[in-house]
């Protein structure tokens, strides 16, 4: 099969500083990837190599084994659910009405004069809801939403466009432990279904790496350190050496890796 995308000996300078140095990777459809890295390792900018919102300065990045792309078609089949997304949804604007700028490439229904949604773009916004056992949000306002909520109702919003690949940028920071708990088994619900999109998770806990996601990456530096399953990567010793501190365990339980640092 030929890989969704393949990053092929990819380096990203910027300001004379490079910021990626000769990372090949491949993706392929249906697989669920974490990317692990400390702050500044390249994990983001990775990520936007990977999706077309940068160019790389060296290497080559093939989509469906393919260089030259229409990278505007492409980048609306991605469903990017970043925190600064979170931000920018009026508050006042409904679940529902949320999810139906999934859409368009905007928030905030309200104030989007061009995009008047029809009945069926409102009956399809519903049923993603109601796929991901969330149609009782449909009527609260988003800003009344918990945290956990508001990532579900983002995650409908971006299955609205039908997205070949979904990119979840840390979508735990920020939650309480009880919150976290159960966005993460939602999550992982939906990631277990056989025709759940194809999944890059963003995250510095080694314990939001959840079972259905079988793959991790680790950056180190601008560099890929590892990537391949998450049995084989996410190791006491890659950890460790990953972010330079010393761990007394790396517990297995529930088909999730629990650090215990010092
Ligand atoms: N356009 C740019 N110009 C200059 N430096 C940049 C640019 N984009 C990223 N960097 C630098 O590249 C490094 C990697 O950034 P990146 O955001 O990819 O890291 P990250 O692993 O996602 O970090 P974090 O975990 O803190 O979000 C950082 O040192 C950052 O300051």
């Amino acid at each position: 099969m030929v890989p969704m995308i393949e990053l092929q000996a990819v380096d990203y300078t910027q300001q004379e500083t490079e910021i990626i140095r000769q990372v090949s990777w491949q993706l392929r459809t249906g697989e669920h990837w974490a990317i692990l890295g400390p702050n500044g390792s390249g994990k983001t900018t990775l990520l936007k190599l990977a999706c077309g919102y940068e160019w790389p300065s060296g290497g080559r990045v093939l989509r469906h084994g393919e260089e030259l792309i229409d990278l505007r078609e492409w980048r609306k089949r991605i469903g990017w659910i970043a925190n600064d997304l979170v931000g920018k949804v009026p508050k006042r604007d409904l679940a529902l009405e949320t999810v139906v700028t999934g859409r368009t490439a905007q928030v905030g229904l309200r104030y989007l004069p061009t995009f008047k949604p029809s009945e069926q773009d409102f009956a399809d916004a519903a049923e993603r809801l109601q796929e991901i056992s969330c149609s009782h949000l449909a009527e609260k306002p988003f800003g009344v939403l918990s945290q956990g909520e508001r990532q579900q109702v983002l995650f409908a919003r971006a299955r609205m466009a039908d997205p070949v690949l979904l990119v979840l940028d840390e979508p735990c920071a920020g939650m309480d432990p009880g919150v976290r708990e159960r966005f993460l088994a939602w999550l992982d619900a939906q990631l277990s279904k056989p025709d759940g999109p194809t999944t890059l998770l963003v995250t510095h806990h080694v314990e939001e790496i959840m079972p259905s996601i079988t793959h991790t990456l680790l950056m180190s530096d601008g560099e890929i350190a590892q990537a391949g399953p998450t049995s084989e990567v996410v190791s006491k010793a890659t950890i460790e050496s990953a972010y330079q501190t010393k761990l007394a365990e790396l517990r297995e339980l529930g088909g999730r890796r629990w650090p215990i640092w010092g």
